[in-house]
């Protein structure tokens, strides 16, 4: 379990984490999501201990269920933005490096590294060089140092970012069979697809905690409704003034619009597509609200 009371860290004039308090149960997928600059990693670092906070506190306790499993865990482990993988040592080599730094003997991290890189699919790559990974391997080696203290805890930095979809699929199995063994997890992520699979969602805007709830719940709050509208045209801007329409995203064969008033948008729709001389009428369908949806509505008007 993880809680943080009214934490705060100012660098000079920039408040970066501003009264965040939180609760990440035992057993949770905890996401983190917000704009760049919001607070994320300087909250996750404070509840690494890596930072001290300016005010507030962090209570840290590992999760019951699950600990026959874990016996000797420590309490937290960490993987940041840019974990410290040294290159010119093969995976083993890394793991043990690091296994080493929490005075963890030699027999026990082999033991621990060969059943994790069997979970990461690492086991065929165990003496490559770190370098020679592709960008997703690294990740996994990286998430494999960081499970070498076998944490009850873990807080991970954007683990998946600028990794291919295919391993990001990859990663997120491993998370969730962790978190079936027990373990407690809190991600921050830039992508939306990976909040809708953690059991909490804490969005951060300008250091501040504005929304905190189960994917689910935070669609169901959202406010406006969503079109698909079908248009033949190119015109990606076609929609974005009309007062009626919170926001339209183009997605080459479609618009994805927001707004408060059905009837209102659709008729206002169809005058700008008569004025734009654009033939036929408005193919469009009202679909349920996504994690975007629910983003771009806290980021641009934090009205949730
Ligand atoms: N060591 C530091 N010195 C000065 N300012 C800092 C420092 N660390 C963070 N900041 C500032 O604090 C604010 C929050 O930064 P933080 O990195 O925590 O945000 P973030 O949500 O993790 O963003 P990103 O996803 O871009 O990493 C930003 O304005 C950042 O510039």
């Amino acid at each position: 379990m993880i809680k943080t009371e009214n934490l705060g860290k100012s660098f000079g004039p920039v408040v970066a984490v501003d009264e965040v308090s939180i609760h990440v149960p035992g057993g949770a997928i905890y996401g983190l999501v917000g704009p760049d600059g919001a607070g994320k990693t300087t909250l996750m670092r404070m509840i690494c201990g890596l930072i001290v906070p300016d005010r507030g506190r962090v209570l840290l306790t590992a999760p019951t269920a699950g600990l026959e499993q874990r016996p000797a865990g420590s309490v937290l482990g960490y993987m940041p933005q840019r974990f410290g993988l040294y290159g010119d040592l093969t995976v083993m080599e890394n793991i043990n490096f690091f296994g080493a730094l929490y005075k963890i003997k030699r027999s026990t991290i082999k033991e621990r590294a060969d059943e994790l890189l069997d979970m990461t699919g690492l086991l065929p790559f165990k003496n490559r060089l770190a370098d020679n990974l592709s960008g997703g391997m690294k990740q996994k080696l990286a998430l494999t140092c960081a499970l070498v203290t076998r944490p009850g805890l873990l807080v991970l930095d954007e683990p998946t970012y600028g990794v291919d979809p295919g391993f990001r699929k990859d990663f997120w199995r491993i998370l969730y069979r962790l978190n079936k063994e027990g373990m407690t997890i809190m991600v921050s992520t830039p992508y939306m697809d990976e909040a809708e699979l953690c059991s909490k969602v804490a969005f951060m805007d300008k250091g501040r905690v504005v929304a905190a709830d189960s994917p689910a719940k935070l669609k169901s709050s959202f406010p406006y409704r969503v079109l698909e509208v079908r248009v033949d045209t190119r015109r990606p801007g076609l929609f974005n003034d009309l007062p009626q329409v919170v926001d339209a995203a183009f997605y080459g064969d479609k618009f994805r619009v927001v707004v408060e008033d059905v009837p209102a948008a659709r008729q206002a729709m169809e005058q700008r597509m008569a004025a734009s001389g654009l033939a036929g009428e408005l193919r469009c369908s009202e679909v349920s609200p996504t994690m975007e949806d629910v983003f771009i509505a806290l980021a641009e008007k934090e009205v949730v």
